[in-house]
């Protein structure tokens, strides 16, 4: 860890910082609720946590929230979990989502992209005919407030449609992308039982078709919730027996009617896996997505209507739900259907270049590869629009701040470098960017808005310039407002606080500097975490220890220093076993086919025994900070493992890796 960097990287000039939304909503805020008008960003910061609820309540002026029936308080009950934001209020999301249409109905809402790289809009007022239309066909469909809708979808503009007529009806959206194998399809939308199902019938990726339709098929079999099934054939196939066509459902030109809902209504489950049992289905609610994500793309990403948003995301990611609420502040988004790196690595650059995007956002690892295939991307390509790099996933390393900022300095380009942190949890980011503050090397620029983040050791003490835990004392509007399927709250109450009882604990070690700024130095407990797809290790347990050569697995992942990801599998073997091609090929073919190509391991490594807590837990996190370097006595309590004498092994493999 290093906080002693005082030297940014990069200073926001005067015309930026005049012009960022922020200093705007800083000056409006101080005018008419007290907030103080000097300082900058450390103040503001500061009274936007002191005064919680004027903060909140200035967001939804600023922003000219509808609410269609008045709050009675911003914040009512404020204990986590289980904080009432807004109680009273009733409002629908995707019609804020479509407001721009009124306005602007002939821009581009969508620029739709796939692997030819050519962008196709589509207008405010078609996107606002086609949900309108959509919504009525759910509703003649039967689908009330409260029904969940699915989409097993890849990221095309029927996505964002499907999305948003489920939100205008009131019921709510979840999807995963079609990479996912139909076990980790179902393993998610049985847990919510939806009652439609959106369905493409295959996809492109790498220059390849994937066709989807036996996976379909199973689905449809699995789900027995589900009434209707929506075709979109992206392939050009027909529509199976019994599907609906999406153009059938599509094509109507109905004013789109949005259901009022009350502010803590369900818009949608995301998922996020853990070490044991089913994926968690994370229930975020309509109003709090709304002013979270207002507050998030209008503030710290400084979106408006002139601007372009591109992330690069599958509808597996929160990063989509995060790239689909670029509407709310009027912002065209770029949506890409393909593979990261196709036809070379360059690719991302290319679609931020063809679509004019002005913040460009991706993973971590995409630019470090970058970096490693020697791509100039502001050399090579047009991006004079591009204001705003974004990172996340991962931190990003030192050396991927120092090659971003070289390589648009190099041909003259003022870029800000906005990493940001956060996750499904909470659809949004716990610190990232701001665009009036400078940007220091391999560090976050501040905590949100709102977000009381600090670093806590273990008595719950908060620490300055020292890694802790990554703690929010305060509530967040998008926190969620449960878990599915926890009918006592015990999961949801479980995930986050247990250690620091009323506070939320997120799992990530960071360090708060003295400057202001955040470092994220990574898990602080063993969700894998690649590339920004959280993935949980019992998922592959379950897959592979379905073999019957395997007795036991571990798999653990490692934040390396040059921002790659290291995710090795141990496998130990039943007797007579042998880890020879065909197995490590059967393995990883298991887990590919029934998981997804992110879950397949970087090393698959036979080892003499899988050592456990004396509960019978697999020690993920302690092998994982052996493998980090930490010495035996400090990365396990001997006491607490049932067989020591098995951690030899990994002791001698962190020694060989050193
Ligand atoms: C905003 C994020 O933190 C996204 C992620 O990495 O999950």
């Amino acid at each position: 860890m290093s906080t002693a960097n005082p030297q940014p990287l990069w200073q926001p000039d005067p015309e930026r910082i005049a012009q960022a939304r922020i200093t705007q909503f800083q000056a409006w805020a101080a005018e008419h609720h007290g907030a103080p008008a000097e300082g900058g960003y450390p103040a503001l910061h500061q009274w936007s946590v002191d005064q919680l609820d004027t903060f909140w309540k200035a967001v939804t002026e600023f922003f000219g929230v509808r609410f269609s029936t008045p709050y009675a308080h911003v914040l009512g009950d404020r204990s986590m979990p289980g904080a009432q934001w807004f109680p009273g209020a009733t409002l629908n999301y995707a019609e804020h989502a479509l407001r721009a249409a009124a306005e602007r109905p002939a821009e581009s809402a969508l620029l739709y992209v796939d692997e030819t790289h050519e962008p196709q809009p589509v207008s405010w007022a078609e996107l606002r005919r086609q949900v309108g239309s959509l919504a009525a066909g759910l509703r003649a469909l039967g689908v009330r407030p409260g029904d969940r809708v699915s989409g097993y979808l890849p990221n095309i503009p029927q996505a964002v449609v499907a999305l948003l007529a489920t939100a205008a009806v009131g019921a709510v959206w979840t999807s995963c992308a079609p990479d996912f194998g139909a076990r980790s399809v179902l393993d998610r939308f049985q847990q919510v039982e939806p009652v439609v199902l959106f369905t493409v019938d295959g996809y492109r990726y790498g220059g390849k078709e994937h066709d989807r339709r036996e996976i379909v098929a199973e689905l449809r079999r699995e789900l027995p919730t589900v009434r209707a099934v929506v075709h979109i054939p992206l392939l050009g196939t027909e529509a199976p027996e019994g599907a609906l066509e999406w153009s059938a459902l599509t094509t109507g030109d109905t004013e789109p009617v949005f259901e009022q809902v009350p502010f803590d209504h369900p818009l949608w489950v995301l998922y996020s896996s853990g070490t044991t049992g089913l994926p968690k289905a994370i229930v975020q609610s309509q109003g709090g997505i709304l002013v979270e994500h207002l507050k998030q793309l209008g503030l710290h990403c400084d979106l408006g209507p002139e601007d372009r948003f591109f992330w690069y995301t599958s509808t597996g990611w929160m990063m989509w739900n995060f790239l689909v609420s670029g509407l709310l502040t009027g912002t065209t988004i770029v949506l890409y259907d393909g593979s990261p790196g196709y036809p070379d690595t360059g690719a991302q650059w290319r679609i931020a270049e063809r679509t004019g995007a002005t913040l460009y956002g991706t993973s971590a690892a995409y630019v470090m590869a970058c970096r490693k295939a020697g791509v100039h991307p502001a050399r090579d390509h047009d991006l004079s629009a591009v204001k705003c790099v974004a990172t996340t996933g991962s931190p990003l390393p030192p050396d991927g701040f120092r090659w971003l900022h070289d390589q648009f300095a190099d041909s003259g380009a003022d870029l800000w470098i906005a990493s940001v942190s956060g996750g499904t949890d909470v659809c949004s980011c716990f610190a990232g960017g701001v665009p009036t503050l400078p940007v220091h090397t391999g560090e976050l620029q501040a905590p949100g808005l709102g977000t009381d983040l600090q670093a806590w050791d273990p008595s719950g003490n908060p620490v300055i310039d020292e890694v802790g835990e990554l703690v929010v004392t305060n509530p967040m509007p998008s926190m969620p407002i449960r878990f599915w399927n926890d009918p006592d709250g015990s999961r949801y109450h479980d995930s986050y606080f247990d250690t620091y009882p009323g506070v939320w604990r997120h799992g990530d070690w960071i360090t708060l500097t003295s400057r202001g700024t955040v470092i994220i130095h990574g898990r602080s407990d063993s969700t894998l975490n690649r590339q920004g797809v959280r993935m949980g290790s019992a998922d592959i347990y379950e897959v592979v220890e379905r073999l019957p050569e395997i007795k036991e697995s571990l798999v653990i992942g490692i934040e390396q220093s040059d921002g790659g990801y290291w995710m090795p599998l141990f496998v130990h073997l039943a007797p007579g076993a042998v880890l020879d091609e065909s197995l490590l090929d059967r393995i990883k073919r298991a887990i590919r086919e029934q998981l997804s190509p992110r879950h397949v391991p970087d090393e698959i490594i036979e080892v003499p025994g899988v050592p456990h807590t004396l509960t019978g837990k697999r020690i993920e996190v302690p092998v994982k900070r052996l493998l980090q370097g930490t010495p035996l006595e400090k990365a396990v309590n001997p006491g607490s493992i049932d067989d020591l004498s098995l951690l030899d092994f990994y002791e001698d493999l962190a020694r060989k890796r050193a």
